[in-house]
């Protein structure tokens, strides 16, 4: 059994040249990271950037670690949610570092969920035109996903995530134990991630996860490791050999197309979270490929009977309040990162494991499937 097994400390390396780096993963990490981020520190200082809910459970005992290893800190503690992805905490944000004097070789300590992680990235890729950061990830998604792989930015209200960079962090530490203190619907919208990438390149990794992920949901801390060493891994070989997304790293957004429309729909608020909008656009995702004839019906029957065996919003009924009609859901994709010449990129599947990036879908037919899947909703 799985639970049975004491996690171990993981090493994942992300190769990229001169910009290459580790995740380290496993529990009670908080030592070594220390003595990793001092390896790297010419001058023995952070600036850490968090927020309110992660500085109360879990400053305290950072900035001790760091003290511990010789290292002074100074925090920045921010609002939590996903509104602090914006303009004004982006400007608040370096402000401070420059208050800090944080100079190009020091570095800025993420230490969050996504929403620091992509804030803090961003602020570090132009403060003085580039200094360095780690990424602390607190939260699973941020684990399995926001912390790795240098894209970082901010939400404009035309679109998510419009303004940013890529910038490579310099280290992430994902300590195991931190995600102790998650709530329940953080750790499932978390999930959402981990489940897109058994959709997009590893049937076998799904069908472990359709076995064990109820476990990981409460606490067995070895299963946890195994989903994040998984899906670092599986990001860390697609960002090296596409770092800027030219082609297919758009993989990893399988179920983004949807997702990111749904949540600007939703206001960016608590009514979706980030990755609760990923699992609805990955059995979306699914849903338009068996219409197109790519893959069988069964397919996005699974995907979705997974999402709900973990208790998970699965499809658009699962989204209370009010929705734009098709058209507006399809004006809302208009702001992709992925448009090519006006036209909307989709992420679809031949087969679960097996996904490809398709341009010049039919979007008659993405208008009928949304349309259908929102008449489905209760009034
Ligand atoms: N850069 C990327 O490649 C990438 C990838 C995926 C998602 N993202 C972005 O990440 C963001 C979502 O990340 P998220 O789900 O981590 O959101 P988040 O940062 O808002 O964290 C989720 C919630 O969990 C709380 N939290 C975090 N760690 C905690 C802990 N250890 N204990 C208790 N509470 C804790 C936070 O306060 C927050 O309420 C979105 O903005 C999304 O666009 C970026
Ligand atoms: O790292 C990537 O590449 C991803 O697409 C990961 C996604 O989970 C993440 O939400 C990312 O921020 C979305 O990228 P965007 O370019 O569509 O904003
Ligand atoms: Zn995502």
């Amino acid at each position: 059994m799985i639970n049975d097994i004491k996690p171990l400390r993981e090493l994942v390396h992300v190769n990229l040249g001169t910009r290459s780096y580790d995740i380290i993963i496993g529990p009670d990490l908080l030592r070594e990271g220390v003595e990793r981020i001092n390896a790297l520190l010419p001058r023995k200082r952070v600036c850490i950037v968090t927020e309110e809910r992660v500085a109360a459970l879990h400053l305290e005992k950072l900035q001790s670690a760091l003290s511990a290893g010789g290292i002074t800190s100074e925090a920045l503690i921010l609002p939590p949610g996903e509104s602090t992805k914006s303009w004004p905490h982006l400007e608040r944000t370096v402000e401070w570092l420059i208050e800090q004097k944080v100079e190009r070789d020091d570095l800025v300590l993420a230490f969050g969920g996504g929403v620091i992680g992509d804030l803090a990235g961003f602020a570090a890729a132009i403060l003085r035109r580039g200094v360095g950061f780690v990424q602390m990830p607190t939260s699973l998604l941020a684990q399995v996903d926001s912390a790795v792989g240098g894209k970082t930015g901010i939400n404009s209200t035309r679109g998510k995530n419009l303004i940013g960079a890529f910038h490579q962090p310099r280290l992430v530490v994902a300590d195991m134990d931190l995600l102790g203190t998650l709530p329940p619907r953080d750790f499932l919208a978390g999930y959402g991630e981990v489940v897109k990438y058994g959709l997009l390149g590893d049937a076998d990794f799904f069908a472990w996860l359709e076995l064990y992920a109820s476990s990981m949901a409460t606490g067995d801390v070895a299963a946890r490791a195994r989903a994040v060493q998984r899906s670092c891994e599986m990001k860390a070989e697609i960002v090296a050999r596409d770092e800027q997304e030219r082609g297919d790293r758009a993989l990893l957004n399988l179920g983004h197309t949807f997702g990111h429309a749904l949540e600007a729909a939703t206001g960016y608020s608590d009514r979706l979270l980030h990755g609760e909008g990923v699992a609805i656009g990955c059995t979306l995702a699914f849903q338009l490929s068996a219409r197109l004839g790519l893959c069988s019906q069964e397919a996005p029957s699974r995907v979705a009977a997974h999402l709900r065996a973990m208790g998970m919003k699965a499809t658009l009924a699962d989204i209370a309040g009010e929705l734009p009609d098709a058209d507006g859901l399809i004006a809302l994709m208009g702001q992709d990162k992925k448009v090519k010449d006006g036209q909307v990129t989709f992420i679809l599947a031949r087969d679960i494991g097996d996904a490809f990036v398709a341009n010049g879908v039919d979007m008659a037919q993405v208008s009928a499937l949304l349309a259908e899947e929102l008449a489905a909703r209760p009034n």
